[in-house]
């Protein structure tokens, strides 16, 4: 039976494609599963096309619908076809009998090349030479070049390269497996490392395919083309389409997720977009498949609204619901409630925004002491509460890790005191830290007995010492108890957590993913460039910001636009310019979002939106909203999420960073040198949720983060 797989290059641009031209693919497709190849190849409404220039005689046109025509490879023999793009009729001629389709002598899978495209830019790209540099690839032999599966017409046309500028310009047209393989070698990885991080997966060992194996190449291509088979896969497909991830995993993803044990906690860390929580859904669907009877598996992340996408992701990755509810999917904080709400557990509740603060200097009111309500708070999370402290000897002797703020031995039973204080009052009220619930949970957890078979941690950079310990105590020691994605680069909260200083060791079983599949290389660099030089402490110690140097996508767009207004006001006017322009375009409101530092701009922001009759909605991080309208959020709310379009307001001098979220340095240099970068981060994090445009804006004096 013929069947017609999906090429990535397809899916990538399906959101620019309307309903019917959607209705048309669908119909294609179902062509090819119901009739006989013969039937296939004489159905006039499919219309089955050789095109008669072509550069390659395996490249047909289908008919789609009206105008719009299917480029697809057609095999010589065997019955596997690959739509590769979906283009209006004369669009589609020229595109098609530029593409060149060979199949790989070390991966055997199917890779296409724009031989057209690559012709006509050799000489544009000559023109970028930087005539004292050496080739870019002058260190890697011919030898080691086809090793890595890059073939001799890519070689020829690589070798005399010297820049990364004209690989970027030759790189949307080359066979992407080799190009990602180039683009590795040019930022510095050594031939092995790139060998053993790409290639080795890949490689595939079978007997040298014949002609007739490209329905096989097709199947060793799984990483690119997608052989859908049923109908409600493909409509999914069709109606998410940012949803690829559930079926195309890069082997990187793969090797990760789909490693048969980890025999201890695993980590999987890497930049914004490069697939961690799509890693991290897969792992759970590898574990539901060898769940014994009654046993369950914890799926946690950071928000309600991030627990919220996770619960959706795994519904369209394991439609089985009866599986499905073997897993919970909820925030580290729901948990320590579920936890604490059991009896015994006690009925507190838990303070909100800067109702902490107030307590403590409540408590330095009461006792006349000379610290201030931020030192006191930060004292009692990250000395006391990380290391689970409870009496004031524990405190006397305990290691002050992590805080610059000298403290004179003979001070502390006078905090300790005052931390006492604190928690009388606050038992007095019947409420409690988050954090305190949290420790309460772990305790209850210790003495009662572990709760899940495994627990897979989404968003981890944020989370708390004591966090940690009540995951720890939620699983048995042992093989795949705790598999752990996030990036140290993302942490906008003030956790700095190292995982082997809580017993949870991941030496041997940590593997840093690079390619980023959300935004475009214009984006991460540009955002990656608020970061270098300024060390992120890794979870795992060995992480350096060496990563940063390395982050790649294989997308590529416009450069972030930056604008200076003439004050508050002119700055949401441009704003309205910039979404009515994108709208313009074709975005749909829903794929926009804008972030600001504060809630109140983003009000204000709203209120203009919806008065110049765009849709808007607010975004929240604890209430999840899908409508198709612009999300107005604090970068805060922006975690985690993606959008097409991405706009950052109010980026100015005295909002970024927020001079009241950073301790003064007097107070404690260290607390101060981690806050402000987590407000760096903070930025990073809104700009990197951006897939194709990002615009950043300010009035006044523009935030020192901001490169000129
Ligand atoms: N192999 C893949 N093929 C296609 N798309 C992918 C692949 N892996 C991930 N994606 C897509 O890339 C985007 C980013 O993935 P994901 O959210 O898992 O990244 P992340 O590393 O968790 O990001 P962040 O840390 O920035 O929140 C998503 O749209 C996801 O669907």
């Amino acid at each position: 039976m013929p069947q017609l797989a999906l090429d990535i290059g397809f899916l990538t641009e399906l959101h620019t494609l309307q309903k019917p031209v959607k209705k048309g693919v669908v119909d294609a497709w179902r062509k090819f599963r119901e009739l006989s190849l013969p039937q296939l190849l004489a159905d006039k409404g499919l219309h089955v096309e050789k095109l008669r220039n072509a550069l390659d005689p395996h490249i047909r046109t289908i008919r789609i619908s009206g105008f719009w025509r299917g480029v697809v490879l057609a095999p010589e023999s065997g019955e596997t076809f690959v739509l590769l793009k979906v283009l209006p009729h004369d669009e589609a001629i020229a595109w098609g009998s530029k593409q060149k389709s060979s199949i790989n002598r070390v991966t055997r899978a199917v890779e296409v090349r724009d031989a057209g495209a690559l012709e006509e830019l050799a000489p544009a790209v000559a023109e970028l030479e930087i005539p004292e540099k050496p080739p870019l690839f002058s260190d890697v032999s011919d030898g080691d070049m086809r090793k890595l599966g890059v073939d001799d017409d890519t070689l020829r046309r690589v070798r005399t390269l010297n820049s990364l500028d004209q690989l970027e310009m030759f790189a949307p047209f080359l066979p992407a497996d080799q190009c990602e393989v180039l683009m590795f070698l040019a930022t510095g990885w050594p031939v092995e490392a790139v060998w053993s991080d790409l290639v080795a997966h890949r490689r595939d060992e079978t007997e040298e395919v014949g002609a007739d194996g490209f329905d096989e190449a097709v199947r060793r291509t799984p990483s690119r083309m997608a052989l859908v088979t049923a109908t409600e896969d493909l409509q999914a497909m069709l109606d998410m389409p940012f949803a690829a991830w559930r079926v195309y995993l890069h082997p990187s993803q793969q090797n990760v997720a789909y490693r048969s044990t980890y025999w201890g906690p695993a980590q999987v860390s890497g930049g914004p977009g490069t697939g961690k929580t799509v890693v991290a859904l897969h792992r759970v669907k590898h574990l539901l498949g060898r769940l014994g009877p009654d046993e369950r598996i914890l799926l946690t992340t950071f928000t309600n609204v991030l627990a919220a996408s996770l619960r959706e992701s795994l519904r369209q990755l394991v439609p089985d619901a009866r599986l499905r509810d073997r897993v919970d999917v909820l925030t580290v904080d729901a948990l320590a409630h579920q936890v604490v709400a059991r009896p015994g557990g006690g009925d507190f509740q838990p303070l909100r925004g800067g109702e902490e603060l107030d307590y403590w200097q409540r408590v330095i009111d009461e006792q006349d002491l000379p610290w201030t309500p931020q030192f006191l708070d930060q004292e009692y999370r990250h000395v006391v509460v990380a290391q689970g402290l409870s009496s004031a000897d524990a405190y006397a002797s305990a290691r002050r890790r992590g805080r610059g703020s000298g403290l004179h031995p003979s001070r502390r039973p006078q905090v300790w005191q005052a931390i006492e204080r604190f928690i009388d009052l606050l038992a007095a009220g019947k409420r409690c830290t988050y954090l305190q619930r949290a420790a309460l949970a772990a305790d209850l957890v210790t003495a009662t007995g572990h709760l899940y078979r495994h627990v897979v941690v989404d968003e981890a950079q944020d989370l708390h010492p004591v966090q940690w310990r009540l995951l720890r105590a939620a699983v048995p020691d042992g093989p795949d108890d705790l598999f752990i994605a996030g990036d140290p680069n993302q942490r906008i909260y003030d956790s700095k957590v190292s995982l082997k200083s809580l017993g949870i060791s991941v030496a041997g079983r940590s593997t840093t993913l690079r390619k980023n599949y959300r935004s475009t290389q214009q984006i991460l660099q540009w955002s990656a460039g608020m970061l270098l030089g300024h060390g992120v402490e890794g979870l795992a110690e060995a992480e350096e910001d060496e990563a940063l140097r390395h982050y790649r996508s294989a997308l590529h767009g416009a450069i972030p636009e930056t604008h200076e207004a003439n004050g508050p006001d002119a700055e949401i006017r441009a704003l309205v310019a910039r979404v009515r322009r994108w709208l313009d375009a074709g975005v749909d409101p829903g794929e926009i979002g804008v972030a600001t530092r504060f809630a109140r701009q983003g009000k204000a922001i709203e209120r203009v939106l919806g008065v110049e009759g765009i849709p808007v909605r607010q975004l929240r991080h604890d209430v999840p909203d899908a409508s198709r309208a612009v999300a107005v959020g604090t970068m805060h709310a922006f975690k985690g999420l993606e959008f097409r379009c991405v706009a950052v307001l109010d980026v100015r001098a005295g909002a970024v960073p927020y001079p009241k979220a950073l301790t003064p340095p007097e107070t404690d240099q260290r607390q101060y040198d981690a806050d402000l970068m987590a407000e760096r981060c903070l930025l990073f994090v809104a700009c990197t949720r951006a897939r194709e445009e990002l615009y950043v804006s300010w009035s006044g004096r523009r935030s020192a983060f901001l490169k000129r």
